[in-house]
């Protein structure tokens, strides 16, 4: 379908929903890697398609850095391409890439967080003091803080860092398809603040799916902010634990048993330290299962274990030799999960996460995963009360 009969179909599918707002909101992305470029496309497509609702400039705050002697910013603003991160994907005109993140931020009513989760806390402490008092944000990062204090999501640090409400994007979104405008289903989540000025004045469920949704990006808006990002953080985890048996050749069935521990493990975590998350979240959203299948199937962290697997070489190696400067979440969110396991003495409880854990940092044999994966299923068993092997 041509990109002009697509714009055309996403105004029609929203024009009734769609409110005018009192001022336009001026919308920044923090963040221009490869999913922070393709939600800025997005986005930018959106608020040039609605001036009623959203300032048709759109800032991404680029992380700056030369490409070929010069300013990755000045290339994408000049070509119109993100030629490091996300190549030979054509990015609207109304997309301005920003190296200063004060100014990107400094007028926005909604700022959207997309950069790879461990740096956030540089750049929200920047950010402290420094964005309207009445922004909202959405944070599309998938991994948690984990400190002393317990284990946050990343919204509930992007709130009590900047004092503004957060909600979160995540779903079954390998960044290259939705940048190449091939169909997929996303979630939003996003909680109505107590401090909510109204229709028109306010970001609400309809504002957001105005700001998201695309004729090739389907868009479902729920409350459950919780749920989607305990899901989209801990996928990755197991996304790992996928490569590992992929580079091992051990096939499909193999991937399947990790997935479908995996799950059970995604849940079990999300019930017992997020129990306000919803179980039927993780099923019935995109952001849940189907988030799940696709990482294992063909994401960035599949890619990286599966090469430590053939090679021997460690994760960060892998990495760097593979993601061009992008970056495989699991590996750090593995071992966040097993720093609160193991502060909460639940580490035998998650097996798989600690298992990939155990191979990622102390070089536990990869061949051990099915073993460790029978002794769960016995600790299970016996939790219900049943016979056990
Ligand atoms: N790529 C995907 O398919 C995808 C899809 C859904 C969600 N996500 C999630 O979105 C988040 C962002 O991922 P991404 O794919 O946009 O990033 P990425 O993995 O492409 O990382 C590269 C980005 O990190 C930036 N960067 C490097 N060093 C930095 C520093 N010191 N400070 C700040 N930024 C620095 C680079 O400038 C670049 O913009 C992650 O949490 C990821 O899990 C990614
Ligand atoms: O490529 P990955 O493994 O970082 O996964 C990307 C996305 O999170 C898929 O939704």
């Amino acid at each position: 379908m041509p990109a002009s009969d697509r714009l055309g179909q996403t105004s029609d599918i929203l024009s009734e929903s769609l409110k005018c707002a009192e001022h336009p909101f001026k919308v920044t992305v923090i963040g221009s890697g490869n999913w922070g470029t393709t939600i800025s496309k997005v986005v930018a497509e959106n608020a040039a398609l609605r001036p009623q609702l959203f300032v048709s400039r759109v800032d991404m705050w680029v992380f700056q850095e030369q490409v070929d002697g010069q300013n990755l910013t000045d290339i994408i603003n000049t070509k119109h391409q993100n030629v490091k991160y996300l190549p030979n994907i054509d990015l609207p005109e109304n997309l301005v890439a920003n190296p200063d993140l004060l100014d990107a931020v400094k007028d926005a009513d909604i700022l959207v967080f997309n950069i790879p989760h461990q740096f956030l806390p540089r750049i929200a402490s920047q950010l402290e003091g420094k964005v309207k008092k009445d922004a909202r944000a959405i944070s599309c990062l998938k991994g948690f803080d984990v400190s002393k204090d317990g284990v946050r999501l990343l919204s509930t640090y992007i709130e009590e860092k900047l004092g503004i409400t957060c909600g979160a994007l995540s779903g079954a979104n390998l960044a290259p398809e939705v940048a190449k405008e091939n169909w997929s289903e996303t979630t939003v989540a996003y909680e109505i603040p107590k401090n909510f000025k109204g229709e028109g004045k306010d970001v609400d469920h309809g504002v957001l799916k105005a700001l998201f949704h695309r004729p090739y990006f389907h868009v479902n808006v729920i409350d459950d902010v919780a749920g989607i990002s305990v899901a989209g953080a801990l996928k990755n985890v197991v996304a790992l634990g996928c490569g590992f048996v992929e580079g091992l050749g051990w096939g499909n069935n193999a991937s399947a048993a990790i997935q479908r521990v995996g799950l059970g493990e995604i849940i079990k975590f999300g019930q017992m330290f997020f129990p306000h998350s919803r179980v039927q979240t993780y099923y019935q959203e995109s952001a849940g299962v189907a988030d799940l299948i696709t990482t294992c199937s063909g994401g960035r962290n599949v890619r990286v274990a599966t090469a430590m697997a053939k090679t021997g070489k460690s994760a960060e190696e892998c990495e760097k030799e593979l993601l061009n400067g992008q970056s495989a979440q699991g590996i750090h969110t593995c071992k966040e999960v097993h720093e609160w396991l193991a502060a909460c003495g639940k580490t035998e409880e998650f097996v798989l996460f600690e298992a990939v854990y155990q191979i990622v940092y102390e070089n536990a044999s990869m061949e051990t995963l099915p073993d460790m994966i029978e002794d769960l299923q016995g600790v299970n068993f016996k939790a219900d009360g049943e016979k056990s092997e």
